[in-house]
């Protein structure tokens, strides 16, 4: 018997992703009768109650008769009900200042905290994420961009079609000119931009062939591993040794830069690794880019000309080549690049990214959360029983402070 509560969400401003959709629930009470999923009323998720109700699932304000919440940003602490089991993003296993209260009222409320993100298979992949959708829209964002840039065709914004299947309808209006477009990252974000670019039919070619051809159709070139990337040393590349001393490595991008008209970087950074090129590199005489769609969105990151992150209502700056200042997006002309910086991403498809979020949870997860024991379950517990669990023990001095 297991009694699951989809909370509300109460950031501002408010997520409108949820765990499992109307149906999901639905689907899951049937397969497993011991099982009830019940719903906190929401005004803004992306599924409304009634939508809920339309398939039998309770919505009720008070959760506490539930054993399992599943929610998806961090939790207020006030409303978190003690001794029971979450499911969100904590931010928390990287020491996040700004959600230290959050972590040691999760250990006072004696809270089993299972992160989302560290729900992994044994090789440290993730299971869960709205990474594909971000991939996607940040690419549609990309094209979109170009094309008011420089006037040559229209995409209509995600948030406006609102799912993923109508936005394909208007890719089979779009003309894209022969642009050539990279594409960074390994992960489910590179996924989802490698779907749109096969939507589009943007035709793939090898990285050496990109910088030394001109093409009369619009192409793409992946970069990832060995092509993005080689050690300072020996120019090998690595992928264990790469995580383990990325130091040690440089970055490829730079011959890029002159043969690039959209930049859709996906990869996952941190200060340890090269950025894909330096502030200065804007300046080149042989710079082509002049939209770059930063889905990694780390300020001043691998895009070290992402200034801040944008929002879904205002989703592009422009940064002047010269001064490096922002200016309005959308000018027609080189000397300004723009640049699309929204974090929220799956956001704008919440609908299809909560879809692709439950049947992943319900595939890979709720299966080890029914049993016994679980690898899975029990790497990504941050903590249990008003204490940390031995894999996050480096917390303390965060968590018990
Ligand atoms: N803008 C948005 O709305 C948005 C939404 C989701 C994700 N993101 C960002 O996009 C980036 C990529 O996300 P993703 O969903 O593709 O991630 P992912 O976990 O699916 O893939 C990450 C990839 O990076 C590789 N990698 C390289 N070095 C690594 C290291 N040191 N540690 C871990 N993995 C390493 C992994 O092997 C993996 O292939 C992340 O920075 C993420 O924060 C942005």
């Amino acid at each position: 018997m297991m009694r699951i509560g989809l909370i509300r969400e109460r950031k501002t401003p408010p997520d409108t992703r949820v765990a499992l959709t109307p149906k999901q629930c639905a689907n899951l009470m049937q397969q497993y009768p011991g099982m009830t999923i019940v719903v906190e009323p929401s005004p803004n998720r992306c599924y409304t109650d009634d939508e809920y109700r339309a398939e039998g699932i309770t919505i009720q304000e008070d959760l506490s008769d539930c054993d399992v919440l599943l929610g998806i940003k961090e939790v207020k602490i006030d409303y978190l009900i003690p001794g029971k089991t979450y499911f969100f993003f904590s931010h928390t296993k990287k020491k996040q200042p700004y959600n230290q209260k959050l972590m040691q009222a999760l250990i006072e409320k004696k809270i089993r905290m299972i992160d989302y993100e560290c729900l992994t298979h044994i090789d440290e992949q993730r299971i869960l994420g709205f990474g594909l959708y971000a991939g996607i829209v940040g690419a549609h964002n990309g094209l979109l961009t170009y094309g008011k840039k420089t006037g040559t065709y229209q995409l209509p914004a995600a948030h406006e079609v609102g799912s993923y299947e109508d936005m394909l309808k208007a890719y089979e209006q779009a003309i894209i000119p022969n642009i050539k477009i990279v594409v960074t990252g390994s992960g489910k974000v590179a996924a989802g931009i490698l779907d749109v670019m096969t939507q589009l039919d943007i035709e793939s070619v090898e990285p050496e062939d990109f910088l030394t051809h001109q093409y009369d159709y619009p192409v793409y070139t992946h970069l990832k591993g060995a092509a993005l990337y080689a050690r300072k040393d020996n120019d090998l590349f690595h992928r264990d040794d790469f995580h383990a001393n990325p130091e040690a490595y440089k970055c490829l991008f730079s011959q890029y830069v002159s043969q690039t008209d959209i930049l859709m970087n996906g990869i996952y950074w941190d200060e340890k690794i090269a950025r894909l090129f330096e502030k200065q590199d804007i300046l080149r005489n042989d710079w082509r880019i002049s939209v770059i769609s930063d889905i990694t969105c780390d300020v001043d990151g691998s895009v070290p000309i992402n200034v801040g992150a944008s929002t879904i209502a205002d989703p592009v700056y422009g940064i002047n080549r010269k001064t490096q200042e922002k200016e309005v997006a959308f000018q027609p002309n080189k000397e300004v690049i723009d640049v699309m910086a929204v974090d929220n991403l799956p956001n704008e498809l919440p609908r299809d990214a909560s879809q692709y979020f439950g049947v992943h949870f319900e595939k890979f997860v709720l299966s080890e959360l029914l049993k016994e024991e679980s690898d899975i379950i029990r790497r990504a517990t941050i903590c249990e029983d008003g204490k940390l669990t031995s894999h996050y023990e480096y917390l303390s001095d965060y968590a018990y402070a």
